[in-house]
């Protein structure tokens, strides 16, 4: 038995919001240019959460690939790869406030429009606000690693979460994960390997893709002599 699989779905959802609630408690200082940001931009990129289903070709106002990230932090990343790939919509989803701010003003300043913001639990989003095949793709990138042991049952990749995201995801979508912790990326490969509906884009770990830049968090992780670990998965 796998280690997620020896913890009910009911034990991983109380744990899930106990990580939550810790992040909220742990969240830092709003900046006053954050804070302007979501003043003044939140009516036009930022997304309520809502418990039905969400039309995103509606909320982007146009037909194409949507990708759905988890976890932005502070969202250098994501108006990169916003950047790098015009032609796609991002709906980033974060629970930190300072990460919101800091996204939208970055989003401002690149002038990057083909992102949406959401400040909500993104299981909770996954659950009720997103149609099955939905989404051309999923990114979620240095997820807290969660490392002490009494702790791993906090992680978001699991078998039951990756379970209610990969209906959303239509056929030929993927998901991207990317850690530097070597024992969840170990976890994150075998749960994706547990679903017959994906295939390993790579032997085991992929190349990073060219669209993914560093994020504040992998160099964090590489200055302190971590590895880094890319998986991409295709819908089939
Ligand atoms: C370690 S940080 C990584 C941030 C960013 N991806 C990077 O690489 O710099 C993990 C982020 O996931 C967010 N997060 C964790 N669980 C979440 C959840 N259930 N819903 C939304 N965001 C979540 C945290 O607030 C945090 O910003």
């Amino acid at each position: 038995m796998t280690e997620q699989n020896q913890y009910s779905e009911q034990t991983s959802a109380a744990e899930h919001k106990r990580s939550i609630r810790s992040f909220v408690l742990r969240q830092g200082h709003m900046t006053a240019a954050q804070q302007r940001a979501i003043d003044t931009l939140w009516p036009q990129f930022g997304l309520d959460y809502q418990p039905q289903h969400v039309d995103l070709n509606t909320c982007f106002g146009r037909d194409n690939d949507k990708v759905l990230e988890i976890g932005f932090g502070m969202g250098v990343a994501t108006v990169e790869i916003a950047k790098r790939l015009p032609e796609k919509d991002f709906l980033a989803i974060d629970v930190h406030g300072p990460g919101v701010g800091n996204l939208l003003k970055l989003m401002e300043e690149e002038q990057a429009a083909n992102i949406r913001v959401m400040r909500h639990d993104a299981v909770e989003v996954v659950e009720n606000m997103l149609a099955d095949g939905s989404l051309g793709g999923i990114h979620i990138f240095f997820p807290d690693p969660w490392h002490k042991k009494r702790h791993n049952k906090r992680r978001l990749v699991q078998t039951p979460f990756v379970a209610k995201l990969l209906p959303k995801l239509k056929a030929g979508g993927y998901i991207h994960l990317a850690t530097d912790w070597e024992e969840y990326a170990v976890q994150m490969l075998e749960v994706l390997n547990g679903f017959e509906e994906l295939r390993n884009s790579a032997a085991d770990y992929a190349p990073t893709p060219a669209y993914r830049p560093e994020t504040k968090f992998e160099a964090r992780g590489k200055r302190l002599g971590h590895g880094v670990w890319d998986l991409v998965f295709v819908k089939k």
